[in-house]
């Protein structure tokens, strides 16, 4: 295979995908999509992926080709709903908080395995927690890196909980025979998992985003092996984000749940902070 072509082990789906290029949206912005494709290892010519990242003046975005109706996906954690969410809406009161549980000024160190689009992690990252981003699909790991950059750029030293927030690079928990030994120097007090659940809702009922998503990383079919991973590293306890309904991630009961509106938060405790 190719370098730069990822096996679709690499993306959990069962058939060899081709990868998301990053390319400029106008002539004057080929060099700085060249430079970024090059830091995030992404190719610069038309792959025939389904997807493309171009670079605009105000920054990346994701287009998905096949549906032009569709708006790019932007991600920006300063304005719009996200931002409210995370500085007004969010907090204490969020399921994922307290399944985190956070209280009596200890804020975990908390993985999050399965970063996406970031959202989850960084109501942590605002709720306390030193939060670390780990992301396999390469294309939204770059999305995410510039996003959290841009964030980080934005506060400046007035949101001292976003700057503790680090993108790690691109890749797995599933990569390492010995995921602990890589995270040696920093064990997570608890590892936080979002795997993709194969979708059973009428793709009406979710979300644009999310449907981009699921389309460009597929169903995360290896997503039962993250459990074990994640026990092994995390020093206290592992969460893990399901579909209200959903069977247990590798059909393991969990120590306590905390239910949202559409999610449950299986919580797998270790040991107590
Ligand atoms: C449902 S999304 C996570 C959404 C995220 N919680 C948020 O708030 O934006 C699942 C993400 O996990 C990533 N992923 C799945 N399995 C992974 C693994 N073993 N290692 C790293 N990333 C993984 C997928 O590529 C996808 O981007």
């Amino acid at each position: 295979m190719p370098r730069g072509w990822h096996s679709a082990s690499a993306y959990g789906i069962s058939s060899v995908s081709f990868p998301v290029p990053l390319l400029a949206a106008e002539p004057e912005l080929q060099a700085a999509a060249a430079a970024l494709a090059s830091e995030f290892t992404l190719p610069t010519v038309d792959t025939g992926s389904n997807f493309i990242l171009e670079l605009t003046r105000e920054g990346l975005q994701l287009r998905w080709r096949s549906k032009p109706e569709y708006q790019p996906l932007v991600l920006d954690y300063t304005r719009g709903k996200q931002a409210w969410r995370q500085q007004l809406g969010g907090g204490r009161q969020e399921a994922v908080v307290r399944a985190l549980g956070l209280g009596k000024g200890f804020r975990p160190k908390v993985l999050d395995a399965t970063a996406g689009l970031g959202r989850d992690g960084l109501i942590l990252a605002h709720a306390g927690c030193e939060v670390r981003l780990l992301e396999r699909n390469p294309a939204i790991h770059a999305l995410l890196h510039q996003a959290v950059a841009h964030l980080q750029q934005f506060h400046g030293n007035e949101h001292w909980s976003y700057q503790r927030v680090l993108v790690l690079p691109a890749g797995s928990l599933l990569d390492h025979e010995d995921a602990h030994a890589v995270f040696a120097d920093w064990q997570p007090d608890a590892v936080y998992l979002d795997p993709m659940f194969p979708e059973r809702e009428k793709s009406a009922a979710v979300k644009k985003d999310m449907q981009m998503l699921q389309q460009l990383v597929g169903a995360d079919l290896d997503a039962d092996g993250l459990l074990a991973a994640a026990l092994a590293i995390a020093k206290c306890r592992v969460v893990v984000k399901r579909p209200a309904k959903a069977p247990f991630l590798a059909g393991q009961t969990p120590s306590s749940q905390i239910a949202s509106k559409k999610h449950r938060f299986d919580v797998y405790i270790k040991q107590a902070y």
